[in-house]
């Protein structure tokens, strides 16, 4: 269980370019439930992701992971609890380093463990059978640098990177957004299916309104920097796009007609 109670973060506090981005937001997710996040730009899903992750610092409020308070846990300590995956294929891998080396650093972050001592033969055959999970064929190219995948392999592989030691969280920042439609929806089921199988607990970041009902079981809408809206699995069942722009207009006081105008 994640218990997000009264979170403040504010940027640039005392300058002219003072920014609350977060203004007592509370949200409480059971563990392994999977919650789609949307709102228009600016709202403060990615620094809700970065609040739970300890990238962005909250001046206020708690972070209570399985009971356990992570407000003041830096990054790295939070890093064995939690995966992330961001929108840039590129942030999430070392594109110098082969699959199999950007394998290995996943599988020792969160240990003390370093790269060396993570090469192996054991470990290579865990690596290949996890890769033959994608059907990219990418089992036979462990020595391939990173840099020779296109978009959505390397939005696969950082996937499965995220998800190779057991992690028990995984946020999502809009991870297929920079993808072409086809490879989103590949990428998309894949995180489906590594969610499902992991029982993992996970906030997905979406702009789109199709993809944000049809993952995962709730679906919650942020405006500045609060929760707009909370759709539990019984009040989204039945809902289309449509339903959801109209909540989503309602909450912005403004007429969207549109999904694509979200992404304005
Ligand atoms: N590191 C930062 N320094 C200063 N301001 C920031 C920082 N990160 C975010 N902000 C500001 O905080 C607000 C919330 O930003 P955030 O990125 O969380 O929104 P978002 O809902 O993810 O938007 P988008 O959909 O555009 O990514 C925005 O006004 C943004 O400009």
């Amino acid at each position: 269980m994640i218990e997000i109670k009264d979170i403040h973060v504010t940027f640039g506090r005392g300058t002219p370019l003072e920014n609350r981005a977060l203004r007592g937001l509370s949200l409480t997710i059971p563990t392994s439930q999977f919650v789609t996040v949307i709102g228009s730009n600016g709202a403060g899903k990615s620094t809700l992701l970065n609040v739970l992750s300890g990238d962005a610092q909250a001046e206020r409020g708690r972070i209570v992971i399985e009971g356990v308070d992570v407000l003041r846990w830096p990054t790295p300590r939070r890093a064995s609890l939690i995966a992330r995956v961001f929108q840039d294929p590129m942030a999430g891998t070392c594109e110098r380093l082969s699959i199999e080396e950007n394998m290995a650093l996943a599988f020792a972050r969160g240990r003390s463990r370093g790269l060396g001592s993570s090469l192996g033969a054991a470990r290579r055959a865990v690596f290949r059978d996890k890769l033959s999970i994608l059907g990219l064929g990418l089992e036979n190219r462990l020595g391939d640098s990173m840099g020779l995948l296109s978009g959505g392999q390397r939005q696969a592989v950082s996937l499965l990177m995220a998800t190779l030691t057991g992690m028990k969280i995984l946020l999502l920042d809009e991870h297929t957004a920079a993808l072409d439609p086809r490879t989103a929806d590949f990428v998309l089921e894949l995180t489906r299916k590594i969610v499902e199988e992991q029982q993992l607990t996970a906030l997905m970041v979406t702009h789109s309104m199709r993809h944000a009902l049809d993952y995962g079981t709730r679906t919650v809408m942020l405006h500045e920097g609060q929760v707009a809206f909370d759709l539990d699995a019984e009040h989204r069942k039945g809902l289309d796009v449509p339903d959801l722009l109209k909540l989503f207009s309602k909450v912005r006081g403004e007429q969207l007609d549109d999904d694509s105008l979200l992404l304005g």
